[in-house]
C-alpha cells in the first residue's frame, strides 16, 4: 500500500522537487542512448551497464522485459551507491598518504616501475601490490559503509544470543575493523604491512573481520570497479605530484549515509 501525506512539510515539497530532477536528469540520458539507436546511429545499446538495462527494457518477449521506472532506479541506486562510497575512500586514502609519505613514496615508486609517466593499463592494475596494501588498511580505518543491514528471517538460537524473526540487525563494520582482540594492540595506526600476504592472512583467516564491503550474496557489487577506480586515481596524482597535509586541515570524519571528511581534505601539492 503506497502512503501519502495530506500536508506536505517544506522538506518534503523540496525533497520531491530533487526526486523529480535526479528522475529528469536520467530519463534525459536514457532517451538520447534510445534515441541513437531509433535514428540508426548506434547499432544497439551498447556494452555498458545502460546498455545492459536499455536491452533487457526493449527485450523482444514483453515477459523479460523491465519498466522504465526500474531502469531510472537501478541507475540511481548505481550512481549513488558508486559515487558516495569512492570519493569517501579516495579522500581517506589521500589523507593517509598526506601523512605518511614514506608509505607515498613506496606508492609512487610502484606505479613509476609498472608505468612510468603512461596512463595506468588494465594489466597493470591488479599488479600494483602496494596500492592495494594502502587500500585495504584505508578501508579498514576508514570504512565508508558503516553499518550493514539484516534482516532475520526466521527464530535463530546463536550461542546464547536468540534472535526473533523480522528483527533488524545491524552489523557495525568499523568495530570489527579497529577491534584490537583481532588486529593487535596497534589497531588504530595506519600500517599497510598487515596486508602484505593478504586479506586472509591480515585477518587470521576471519572473513568477518574485514568487511569494507559486505559479505555474503548482497556483497557490493562494485567492490572490483572502485578498487580500480581509487587506483587509476592514485597512480595518475602520484605520477604527477609529491604531497603533504595541509595545516588547515581539521579531523572531522562525518556519518551521513557514508563517512566522509566533514570540511574535506587539504592537501599541498607539489609538482613532480
Ligand atoms: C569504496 C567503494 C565502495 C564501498 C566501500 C562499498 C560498500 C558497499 C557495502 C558495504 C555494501 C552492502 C553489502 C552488504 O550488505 O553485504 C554495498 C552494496 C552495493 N554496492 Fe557498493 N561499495 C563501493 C563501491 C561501489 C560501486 C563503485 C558500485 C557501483 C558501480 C557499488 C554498487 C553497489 C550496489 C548496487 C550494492 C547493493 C548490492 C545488493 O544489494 O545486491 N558499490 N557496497
Amino acid at each position: 500500500m503506497s502512503r501519502r501525506k495530506i500536508w506536505k512539510s517544506q522538506d518534503d515539497i523540496e525533497s520531491d522537487k530533487i526526486e523529480q530532477s535526479l528522475r529528469d536528469s536520467v530519463l534525459a540520458i536514457v532517451r538520447k542512448r534510445e534515441e541513437k539507436v531509433i535514428t540508426g546511429q548506434a547499432h544497439n545499446f551498447g556494452s555498458d551497464f545502460l546498455g545492459s538495462l536499455l536491452r533487457v527494457h526493449h527485450d523482444a518477449d514483453k515477459k523479460n522485459r523491465i519498466s522504465i521506472d526500474d531502469v531510472i532506479d537501478e541507475c540511481k541506486v548505481f550512481f549513488l551507491a558508486g559515487h558516495e562510497t569512492t570519493s569517501s575512500l579516495l579522500s581517506w586514502t589521500f589523507l593517509l598518504l598526506a601523512i605518511h609519505t614514506d608509505w607515498q613514496e613506496k606508492a609512487r615508486n610502484e606505479v613509476f616501475e609498472l608505468f612510468g609517466q603512461e596512463k595506468p593499463t588494465a594489466e597493470g592494475l591488479p599488479r600494483l601490490k602496494i596500492a592495494n596494501m594502502i587500500i585495504n588498511e584505508a578501508l579498514r580505518l576508514y570504512t565508508p559503509a558503516i553499518s550493514l543491514v539484516r534482516r532475520v528471517t526466521k527464530n535463530v538460537k546463536l550461542g546464547k544470543y536468540e534472535f526473533p524473526a523480522n528483527m533488524e540487525l545491524h552489523i557495525p563494520p568499523l568495530a570489527l575493523h579497529r577491534n584490537q582482540d583481532i588486529w593487535g594492540k596497534d589497531a588504530h595506526l595506519f600500517k599497510p604491512e598487515r596486508f602484505s600476504e593478504g586479506v586472509a592472512t591480515a585477518t587470521r583467516n576471519n572473513p568477518m573481520a574485514f568487511l569494507p564491503f559486505g559479505f555474503g550474496p548482497r556483497t557490493c557489487v562494485g567492490l572490483n570497479f572502485a578498487n580500480n577506480e581509487v587506483k587509476i586515481a592514485m597512480s595518475i596524482i602520484l605520477q604527477r605530484y609529491k604531497f603533504t597535509l595541509s595545516s588547515n586541515y581539521v579531523h572531522s570524519p562525518l556519518s551521513l549515509i557514508t563517512v566522509r571528511p566533514q570540511n574535506g581534505v587539504q592537501i599541498m601539492l607539489q609538482t613532480l
